[in-house]
């Protein structure tokens, strides 16, 4: 069933005028899926508090609790319960649904080569075409047994033996096209006997700030990692110690809300904005004010307010390619052209997001073309019409951001905000009913 309960079409309601609205977004699916693995590997007891409650943490919850740990619900501060994650010994066999979900077919796979017994892995018929490889070959080259159901290529589904340790040590990866592969391994890697040297060897990692974000936790919880030479992270073996996390509101999903301050020429508050954060989405208080907004970060949360102009953009979104489908919206609003690079490896992601941005926005009226690593979006009237969705939580926002602006934008599948935000429908039109 759909947010609209008919036709699996949601009519994306239109501004009434310059919105002003105060949001509060719930917790980071990044955050949130860190903890939950760190805490199911640490040296005893931890609470996460205000967890992203969405379809790839509810993922991650089931792939921890597959492998034998026991998370239980408490009434916390946030909306939604906290989790108390008590570690167990990681058993097997099990069984661990993916879903659609990167950091769950990235992160569990270097924990369940420590479980005793074998581990399948599998998830959505999407998730069976995006890149796996350097995972399981590094993870083969580290000591495990990995068998791909079927002989295949490195995808899913395959089955993990786990068999209680693994050695560790040096490898090389080509993370070109994940970051996560990086992460995951790092993620695990205390638990191996030797912990791990990784050496990214290939073109450019994208989203380094996700991996900065597993380094500070895994410091956070006392672990000895070094990234002092670039494209290189070494992680001692050792304890990874209980410690309650409080989880950032996401910031990426903040994205949409904020750009309808811009596009609308309103002014949008998220509340609860970190003063510090690894997450890429602070990078909107850059990216938006390029675009013609001014922010401000106060002990309000972030505020952005539109000055009636919005402007393209010329950005390398290859750090924060999270903000890229919202940015690509706005650019297709704005008064002059954008370009949008370092993002080749978004065809891996949901969808593949370039191509289907292009589409999407090219079926309204709009001119985008893919680059190699890119898009190029030049702003023409747009008209409304069916905007598809691609099983990608990220598309549908961003149809629900052109649809402020432009008349008769139907959005496809709305229902699968889900994946980080499923709350996306009711937050959106809470903001709206501020609208002068
Ligand atoms: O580690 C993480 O939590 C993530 C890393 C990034 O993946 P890529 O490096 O594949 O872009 C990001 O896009 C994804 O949404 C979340
Ligand atoms: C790329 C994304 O997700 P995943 O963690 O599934 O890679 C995303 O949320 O934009």
């Amino acid at each position: 069933m759909t947010a609209d309960g008919t036709d699996g079409l949601w009519t994306a309601p239109l501004a009434a005028g310059p919105v002003s609205a105060t949001v509060q977004v719930p917790g980071s699916k990044s955050i949130t899926n860190r903890a939950l693995l760190l805490a199911a590997l640490a040296d005893g007891p931890s609470t996460i508090r205000r967890p992203l409650r969405s379809r790839d943490t509810d993922l991650m919850l089931g792939a921890v609790r597959a492998l034998g740990t026991a998370v239980r619900e408490e009434p916390g501060a946030g909306a939604g319960p906290d989790w108390v994650v008590e570690p167990q010994p990681l058993r097997g066999p099990a069984a661990v649904d993916c879903g659609l979900a990167g950091t769950v077919m990235r992160f569990v796979p270097p924990v369940a080569v420590l479980a005793d017994g074998d581990i399948s892995f599998d998830g959505d018929p999407r998730a069976r075409e995006r890149p796996m490889g350097p995972v399981l070959e590094a993870l083969r080259h580290l000591g495990a047994g990995i068998t791909v159901d079927g002989g295949g290529p490195d995808r899913l589904p395959f089955t993990v033996a786990g068999r209680g340790s693994l050695p560790g040590g040096n490898v090389q990866i080509d993370a070109s096209a994940s970051s996560q592969f990086v992460s995951g391994l790092l993620l695990a890697a205390p638990r191996y006997d030797k912990g791990v040297d990784v050496v990214h060897v290939g073109p450019p990692v994208p989203s380094l700030p996700h991996i900065r974000m597993t380094i500070l936790m895994l410091r956070q919880a006392g672990v000895d990692v070094e990234d002092e030479t670039p494209q290189r992270w070494r992680v001692g073996p050792g304890p990874i110690r209980a410690r309650d996390v409080d989880v950032e509101p996401d910031l990426s999903n903040a994205a949409p809300f904020l750009a309808t301050a811009l596009v609308t020429g309103g002014e949008v508050t998220v509340g609860g904005w970190p003063s510090t954060t690894t997450q890429p989405g602070d990078s909107l208080r850059d990216l938006l004010a390029r675009m013609g907004a001014e922010c401000r970060l106060g002990r309000s949360g972030l505020v952005v307010r539109g000055r009636g102009r919005v402007l393209g953009i010329d950005a390398d979104l290859r750090e924060v390619s999270e903000l890229a489908p919202t940015i690509a919206g706005i650019a297709a609003l704005a008064d002059t052209p954008s370009t949008l690079r370092g993002i080749g490896h978004m065809r891996g992601h949901e969808t593949d997001r370039l191509a289907a941005l292009a589409t999407e926005i090219n079926n309204l009226g709009g001119d985008v073309s893919e680059t190699r690593d890119g898009l190029r979006i030049r702003p023409r009237p747009l008209h409304g019409g069916v905007f598809r969705t691609y099983a990608d939580h990220r598309m549908a926002t961003t149809g629900a951001l052109l649809g402020l602006v432009v008349p008769g934008i139907q959005v496809e599948d709305i229902g699968t905000t889900a994946k980080t935000l499923p709350e996306f429908v009711d937050l959106w039109t809470g903001m709206l009913g501020g609208a002068g």
